[in-house]
């Protein structure tokens, strides 16, 4: 069976964090994610989500000046020392909240600068592996559609797998979040098949409109569902979607899976 993770920010947004955290283990998640945990000190969350018996399965690096329309730092150059600063608060965080996963945004780059930009990424990602390695926490990249993030660094899961080569670190994985490849190229299953041991996370939501990953979407995701539990995948699946309704009533494709 799939271990499916509840979006703390995406789901349940009507109410308050504590609140979302309570509703997220009422209608049985065993595990939450959260993209940027930072507004709320670490330790009262890990009390949060302790208290709650659920696990805190990842989070998102800090993302520079998300306001003025940073996503992430790691591939943009001359910013170094501050990717460095914000690795050691994720990993103070990782550490409160004994998270096993961390991903860190490559950020939007200029088209002139892809060729800097990649070296470092490269040294970015190989630095964070190394000091993340020591703590037992997997880093994690992740291909997000130009489409949601215009100029984003890393936009298909194909170059995902060319930036794992070339950092070439056994700490370093991919967060495949199946909304984002099908709207870049498709392929779900085939890619799936070909590179489930450098998986260390998914992501679903519908195609088109990012909700539900019910059958109200062009991806099959029961059919997916199997597949991914068929090959011995033991990662966990974040619901990083927005619900058409609400998130309780949109849960409705989750009975079968043991939610809702
Ligand atoms: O947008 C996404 O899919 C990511 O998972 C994320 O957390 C950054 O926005
Ligand atoms: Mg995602």
């Amino acid at each position: 069976m799939p271990r499916f993770a509840a979006n703390l920010s995406t789901l349940f947004t009507d109410l308050p964090l504590p609140e979302r955290i309570t509703a997220a283990k009422e209608v049985g998640f065993k595990g939450v994610e959260i993209q940027f945990p930072y507004h709320v000190d670490a330790a009262r969350l890990a009390d949060m989500v302790a208290c709650a018996e659920l696990s805190m399965v990842l989070f998102n690096a800090p993302p520079g000046d998300w306001e003025a329309g940073e996503r992430g730092l790691a591939a943009v150059p001359g910013r170094e020392q501050e990717f460095r600063d914000g690795l050691e608060l994720a990993l103070h965080y990782a550490e409160l909240l004994d998270c096993p996963r961390l991903h860190v945004m490559a950020g939007i780059v200029d088209e002139d600068d892809i060729d800097a930009a990649f070296d470092t990424y490269v040294a970015n990602l190989a630095y964070a592996a190394d000091e993340a390695l020591a703590q037992d926490v997997k880093i994690l990249i992740e291909p997000i559609n130009p489409v949601d993030m215009p100029g984003y660094f890393m936009t298909r899961p194909e170059d995902a797998l060319t930036v794992l080569e070339a950092v070439d670190h056994k700490n370093l994985y991919l967060q495949y979040d199946l909304y984002h490849a099908q709207m870049v190229q498709g392929g779900l299953t085939d890619f799936l098949e070909a590179n489930m041991a450098r998986i260390a996370h998914m992501q679903v939501a519908s195609v088109p409109g990012r909700h539900e990953p019910d059958a109200n979407s062009e991806i099959n995701y029961r059919y997916l569902f199997n597949l991914i539990d068929a090959h011995g995948y033991n990662g966990w699946i974040g619901c990083e979607y927005k619900p058409r309704i609400n998130t309780r009533t949109g849960l409705r494709w989750a009975k079968e899976w043991g939610i809702g």
